[in-house]
């Protein structure tokens, strides 16, 4: 068994975050050691919530808590999320060290969750300059959506081959994958949902069909398809058949929770088809 500390957001109601994340992660057979940056009544695009940020200590005495029962060394990979402060990712980057310290072979996957004001996902101040300055070069894998792919690169990305370019200049500042969450208005196509896999040598190209949920378009995707591709390749499974399953795995979901009607996406409905799709979707080298 693969074991993933998962360091982002716990929401009590709905999906987002570890709340996104975690559940299909273990459906997908793998352990995870949820550490929650935010407990939140509910994700940020409702325009209100209440709750808790942790404090950045929070996070390292937890850690040190796993050390101390000598555990650290059986982690194979930290996920990190949404953050709830940029102090908050100092730590994290110290508790990648003391992973990698305790498990040289482990990886760090970094999602860098910077918000998106117009939709309604607020992230603290500092934390898309600690994605860009410190999370980027520490990283082993990265997973940004188009915004988030043009802030980290420091350029405006208006295609696929402006997309690619851009993941290189991301990989020649430390991550081995760059995996472009949503290529939106770079895609393609705008009636398709796009992404991207994107490695030194190889670049893989896939698209599924838009589900039409009209403005209130579900939260926590980019969790989902974050922690389902991280457990793919700690499986070992290749970029390929990893891209395709993620992308026909998130596709069930959000045909499971357009067709019930819902706005959280419908994890526990979509269980089964989220391990095994009946949808294909073919990725394509470039
Ligand atoms: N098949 C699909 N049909 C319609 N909308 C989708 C589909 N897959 C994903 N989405 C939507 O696309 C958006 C992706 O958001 P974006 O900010 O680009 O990435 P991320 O979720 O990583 O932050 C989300 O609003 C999500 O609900
Ligand atoms: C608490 C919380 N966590 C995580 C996210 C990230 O969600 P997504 O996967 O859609 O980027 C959001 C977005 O609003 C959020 O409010
Ligand atoms: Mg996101």
């Amino acid at each position: 068994m693969k074991n993933i500390l998962a360091i982002q957001s716990h929401v009590v109601f709905g999906h987002a975050g570890n709340s996104a994340a975690e559940f299909p992660m273990r459906r997908m057979g793998a352990n995870v050691w949820p550490l929650n940056t935010v407990q939140f009544s509910n994700h940020t695009q409702y325009g209100h919530w209440t709750g808790t940020v942790m404090p950045a200590e929070h996070l390292s005495d937890i850690v040190k808590g796993i050390a101390n029962i000598d555990r650290l060394k059986t982690c194979d990979a930290v996920l990190s999320g949404y953050l709830g402060s940029a102090e908050q990712g100092e730590q994290i980057l110290q508790i990648v060290r003391q992973v990698k310290a305790a498990n040289p072979d482990a990886w760090y996957f970094c999602d860098p969750v910077m918000g998106h004001p117009e939709k309604g996902c607020i992230v603290a101040p500092g934390v898309a300059e600690f994605h860009c300055k410190a999370a980027l070069p520490a990283s082993d894998i990265i997973a940004p959506n188009l915004l988030e792919l043009e802030m980290l690169s420091g350029g405006s990305v208006a295609n696929v081959e402006e997309a690619v370019t851009a993941s290189r200049k991301l990989i020649a500042q430390g991550p081995k994958i760059v995996l472009v969450k949503h290529l939106a208005r770079a895609g393609r196509r705008s009636d398709r949902f796009e992404m991207l896999l994107v490695t030194a040598q190889e670049a893989w190209h896939i698209s599924r069909p838009l589900v039409d949920f009209g403005v209130r378009q579900p939260v926590g995707v980019g969790d989902l398809t974050s922690g389902l591709l991280l457990v793919n390749l700690l499986k070992g499974e290749a970029l390929k058949p990893a891209l395709e399953h993620i992308t026909a795995a998130v596709y069930e979901v959000m045909l499971k929770t357009h067709e019930m009607g819902e706005y959280e996406l419908q994890l526990v409905a979509a269980q089964d088809l989220l391990v095994q799709p009946q949808h294909h979707f073919a990725a394509e080298r470039l």
